[in-house]
């Protein structure tokens, strides 16, 4: 007998309004308003990387953002890379979750996954005060086996795997081997315990191929739907991708 998998949520990734945004100053387009859209269109939440070089959401970003999430009951997942200043803003504004990320000031984007092995010690202090503050601490990992058992042993609720290693693969035609991994990375990570999320240059195909991985919780996706938003406006396009991946989990 076919088991139906659980269902899956959608966190919307509002970063690429504000880097429109900043391309020219000023206050439009709106990342809070966007956010807003993006739940009124189905989004289960919210997602905002606050970056040391504050390339794109800023810190008046997350106070809004906070305020709207708190107001709509939607949660807001603070993206951040493990400093002491990104410490002090998660533990100020305590969201409901709370994704530590690698980050390099010259990368273009999050190009890897955070080295949870040679980081062990650090994190394991910042997961712990993070969790202890009521935020769920999620660690953006590679699909790598020692990442996955690294971050179960530090005691990190979730597990986030960076997927655009697999969607750059898929654009040239292949990706098989990434998708094997992410598949795998899921598996053990949810024998470990852990809760498994996805995300990092999702379009609509591969996060309705991800969406059928029985492990994965959550898909957070930016880039992609600020894109369509452009041909097709912010909440068709975050409909569609609600539609989308819940049609691949109930076909699953
Ligand atoms: C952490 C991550 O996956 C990124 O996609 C982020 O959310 C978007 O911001 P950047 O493109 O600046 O990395
Ligand atoms: N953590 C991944 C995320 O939030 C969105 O990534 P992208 O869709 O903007 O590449």
């Amino acid at each position: 007998m076919k088991v139906a998998l659980e269902p899956i949520r959608l966190g919307v990734n509002i970063d690429h309004v504000a880097t429109v945004r900043n391309a020219r100053g000023g206050a439009h387009p709106d990342p809070v308003r966007a956010a807003q859209l993006a739940v009124t269109a189905g989004a289960d939440g919210i997602t905002a990387h606050l970056r040391e070089d504050r390339r794109h959401i800023t810190d008046a970003d997350i106070i809004g953002l906070s305020e709207l999430c708190r107001s709509s009951g939607v949660p807001l997942n603070l993206e951040m890379a493990a400093t002491d200043e990104m410490r002090g803003i998660a533990l100020r504004h305590r969201p409901h979750a709370v994704c530590i990320v690698p980050e390099r000031r010259e990368e273009r984007t999050t190009e890897g996954g955070l080295d949870v092995v040679s980081g062990r010690e650090r994190l394991a202090g910042l997961v712990a005060e993070l969790a202890g503050a009521g935020s769920r601490v999620s660690l953006f990992i590679a699909a790598d086996p020692d990442q996955v058992r690294a971050s179960a042993d530090i005691g990190a609720q979730v597990v986030e795997l960076h997927t655009g290693a697999w969607c750059e693969a898929v654009r040239e035609g292949a990706g098989e081997a990434e998708f094997a991994a992410l598949a795998a990375a899921a598996d053990q990570a949810h024998d470990l315990g852990l809760e498994v999320h996805a995300g990092h240059g999702l379009d609509f195909d591969t996060a309705a191929q991800i969406a059928r991985l029985r492990p994965i919780r959550e898909l957070n996706i930016g880039h992609f739907l600020i894109g369509e938003a452009v041909f097709i406006g912010l909440e068709a396009a975050v409909g569609r991708m609600r539609q989308v991946i819940g049609e691949a989990r109930a076909g699953a």
